[in-house]
């Protein structure tokens, strides 16, 4: 410390203030060492005993845990978590909600109704990028969620840490995760949507099961289509011994609103199947992204193509003036304005070649079979087709006790004992609904007899037009008079001569609407034929001029060559030009640049027209002027005479016209 002293005592300084930073240095040197070597002996010692499991957004994993978590009631007493109304999914919290965070929506009845609306369900989840220790079968789980692309907001994932020797704890974790997501599921259909853009899966949500009995379909079909599906989910084995691709396709075609979707939403429920719902006609499909999105479709679900005689078209109508055909066989492409460019072979590859996912139902629904194109609907792509029609009799009777429920004769005890034979026979859908367990949201239901309500839908069913309105139109009236069974019977005459008249007005004004458009494009492109062939004969005149404007340069040049040659055969001796340097100075000028000088002349002064009289028009009338000054013979020599105006040179070239003198 002398020897330090000693040498710093030149230099000035105060060594006690150099001691005390030196000091510093040394303490906060030693503190960082101490934290850092802290750090990574906890970072070694949880990597020697802990186990860790990751868990990613894009897998089901994520979800089953993130759904277990999110009922943990370890989030009660957490510092730090996050509050959602929305519902956790692999693409991440996606259903839109209002959102009501009340402390009395906490653990009450998920179905009471506030002023109209349904109470939101408050889910806990862990908080981003903050590491959660919750306790757990005897084990403490450290967990982290992170985002691992938070620029474009997706990509979560979920790491769980635990001290122990196996990883046991881990997989009873994730499978209890899975029962309970399986559980809370079981009563719900997951629809996922097509994304264009990035050619992947989207969930769209998870709708209430339909029951298949509120689907009401000619006797027979509904058991046919539940029992093929049945079957074909339970062949895998017999399908891979005769080397048959695993795939059923199912062509569900007919008019809309007879309840092609509805029946599809009502099996995926009943086969507790996922949707997987694709539309050929959205934008930006083309035939990478369909094959990507086919082949990333899992095992078990029903794959939906939607209004698949739209899938080449544009038309957002489908009626049947709409172009749905595929119009050039294997090669058609559908619009390619919008980035678009799918084609039917790319359709077909997609459906069933070598990338395309197995073990999948795939439904698809048209209005206008006569439209497909046959490779599509041919017996391996489709292989069930199922035709939707209007509503028949026994149908509006179905959809009518459908919507009122009736009162047992005699209160069941167990309604095992109470179904009779007979029973058994009737299709579901002819059979009344129970009365409601729900409490009744602010209007009463009248519940009549089960003869009067047979009685009536008997009636309403005769009321009714055999195969002329749709399933979705009885719907429509059946629910505006949902509480006036006996009423909705008596009036029902009447409101089919009005759903005539309706339509048939309908009919008139779409007649009328689609002459008016046919009158309109016939106008347009009169219009545009007559514009074209004006500026056709525009173009054609222009052409002309110019042409003519040439000729009569060349004919000028040409013209002026010529006498020149004449005038340098007359005069031998002196075929040089006179010219002046200087103000009286002569200066020889050759021909070629005579010949020159008359072309720029000529140009300057067509240029000069050009733009003093504005137009084509204006320089052809000049050119046309020097030709006819040209018609006149020239038989005199030509002086080319160069003179100086203060300090500027200028050829002159004059023509001694014989004629005109
Ligand atoms: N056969 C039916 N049984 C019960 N409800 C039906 C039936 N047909 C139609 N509906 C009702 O009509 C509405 C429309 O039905 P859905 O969307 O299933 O018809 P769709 O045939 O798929 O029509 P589109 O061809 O226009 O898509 C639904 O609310 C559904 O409840």
């Amino acid at each position: 410390m002398d020897t330090l002293k000693n040498m710093l005592s030149p230099l000035g300084m105060n060594t006690n203030a150099l001691q005390d930073t030196l000091k510093l240095v040394v303490i906060g040197g030693t503190v960082e060492t101490a934290r850092r070597i802290s750090v990574s002996a906890w970072n070694g010692f949880v990597d020697s005993f802990f186990l860790t499991a990751h868990f990613s957004q894009e897998d089901y994993p994520y979800d089953w845990l993130m759904h277990w978590l999110s009922k943990q009631p370890a989030w009660g007493r957490s510092r730090e978590f996050e509050i959602t109304t929305r519902t956790v999914s692999r693409s991440g919290i996606t259903q839109s909600t209002t959102g009501d965070l009340d402390e009395e929506d906490v653990d009450e009845d998920e179905d009471a109704l506030i002023h109209g609306r349904k109470k939101r369900k408050v889910a806990f989840i862990p908080s981003l990028d903050t590491t959660h220790t919750i306790y757990y079968r005897g084990h403490w789980l450290r967990i982290t969620r992170t985002k691992r692309y938070p620029d474009y907001g997706h990509g979560a994932a979920l790491k769980i840490s635990v001290v122990a020797r196996s990883n046991d704890i881990l997989k009873k974790l994730v499978l209890e995760a899975k029962r309970e997501y399986e559980k809370d599921a079981e009563h719900r259909v997951h629809i996922f949507m097509a994304d264009t853009t990035y050619a992947c899966w989207r969930w769209n949500g998870a709708r209430q099961k339909r029951p298949l009995s509120s689907i009401v379909l000619q006797p027979g079909v509904k058991d046919m289509l539940l029992a093929d599906c049945k079957d074909f989910l339970a062949s895998e084995d017999w399908y891979a011994e005769r080397g048959i691709p695993f795939r059923r396709g199912y062509l569900l075609h007919g008019v809309p609103g007879s309840g092609k979707t509805s029946l599809i939403h009502s099996l995926a429920g009943e086969l507790g199947l996922d949707i997987y719902v694709v539309s050929l006609s959205s934008k930006g499909m083309s035939d990478n992204t369909l094959t990507t999105l086919m082949s990333h479709v899992p095992s078990r679900c029903i794959l939906l193509l939607e209004d698949l005689d739209a899938a080449f078209t544009r038309s957002v109508s489908r009626d049947s003036s709409s172009t749905g055909v595929p119009l050039g066989g294997t090669t058609t492409t559908n619009n390619e304005s919008d980035g678009s460019t799918l084609s039917l072979s790319g359709l077909l590859n997609s459906l069933d070649g070598v990338a395309a996912a197995e073990g999948r139902l795939l439904f698809a629904t048209t209005n206008h079979i006569e439209r497909l194109d046959p490779a599509l609907s041919r017996p391996g792509r489709m292989d069930v087709w199922v035709n939707f029609t209007h509503a028949t009799r026994w149908q509006a009777e179905g959809i009518f006790k459908c919507f009122f429920p009736s009162k047992p004769k005699n209160p069941p005890v167990d309604s095992a004992e109470t179904s009779s034979p007979a029973d058994e026979k009737t299709d579901v859908s002819q059979k009344n609904l129970p009365v409601p367990k729900r409490k009744a949201s602010g209007h009463t239901i009248p519940v009549l007899e089960e003869a009067e309500i047979a009685e009536l839908a008997k009636r309403f069913a005769d009321t009714i037009p055999e195969n002329e309105l749709s399933v979705a139109s009885l719907q429509g009236y059946l629910l505006k008079n949902k509480l006036r069974p006996r009423e909705c019977v008596d009036e029902v005459g009447e409101w089919v001569i009005q759903e005539r008249e309706m339509r048939e007005k309908l009919k008139k004004e779409k007649a009328e609407r689609e002459a008016k458009e046919k009158k309109e494009a016939e106008e347009k492109e009169r219009k545009e034929k007559e514009e074209r062939l004006a500026k056709e004969l525009e173009e054609k005149e222009i052409k002309e001029k110019l042409e003519k404007k040439e000729r009569a340069k060349a004919k000028k040049v040409h013209r002026v060559e010529a006498s020149l040659k004449l005038d340098s055969a007359n005069s031998s001796t002196s075929n040089t030009v006179i010219g002046s340097s200087g103000p009286n100075t002569p200066t020889e000028v050759t021909l070629p640049a005579v010949v020159a000088a008359v072309k720029c002349e000529s140009s300057s002064s067509s240029s000069e027209s050009d733009s003093s009289n504005g137009g084509i028009e204006a320089d052809t009338e000049e050119s046309i002027t020097s030709e006819e000054e040209l018609e006149k013979p020239i038989g005199g020599s030509i002086n080319v005479v160069t003179k100086e105006v203060g300090k500027e040179k200028w050829v002159a070239v004059k023509g001694q016209l014989e004629a005109s003198d």
